[in-house]
């Protein structure tokens, strides 16, 4: 199956379990990968039959900076259902990294793969 991908998509979100993180955002970024038949795309030469990554990076922008969430699991999920269902992706990779999270490592983050029955 043919992929559209986002890599490294930036946001600031009040994420975390702990006081100091309900206080300021910080930084998650996301890597997304969804499945994406590319051949009406490249046939037509319109966007109108692509996976349009614009407007699917804004709408994940918007969703995770709306709201407050304890976990990254809880980001991850979230996001996945959006691109499933707003966009008619049947299968996507989400990942989420957490860079401020562990000051020892260079990030951390979790990874989900979702599909539609
Ligand atoms: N699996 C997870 N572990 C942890 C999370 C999380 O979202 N998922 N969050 C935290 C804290 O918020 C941490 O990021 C602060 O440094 C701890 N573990």
């Amino acid at each position: 199956m043919d992929k559209v991908f986002v890599k490294g998509l930036r946001t600031d979100a009040y994420i975390g379990v702990y006081e100091w993180e309900h206080e300021q955002p910080q930084p998650l970024l996301f890597d997304l990968t969804m499945a994406w038949d590319q051949t009406a795309a490249a046939a037509s030469d319109d966007l109108q039959h692509a996976l349009d990554y614009d407007a699917l990076s804004k709408a994940v922008i918007k969703l995770v900076e709306a709201r407050p969430r304890q976990l990254i699991e809880t980001v991850a999920e979230e996001v996945a259902e959006l691109i499933l269902t707003d966009f008619k992706v049947s299968r996507v990779t989400v990942c989420v990294s957490k860079p401020k999270a562990v000051p020892a490592a260079d990030t951390v983050g979790v990874e989900i793969t979702r599909g539609k029955n």
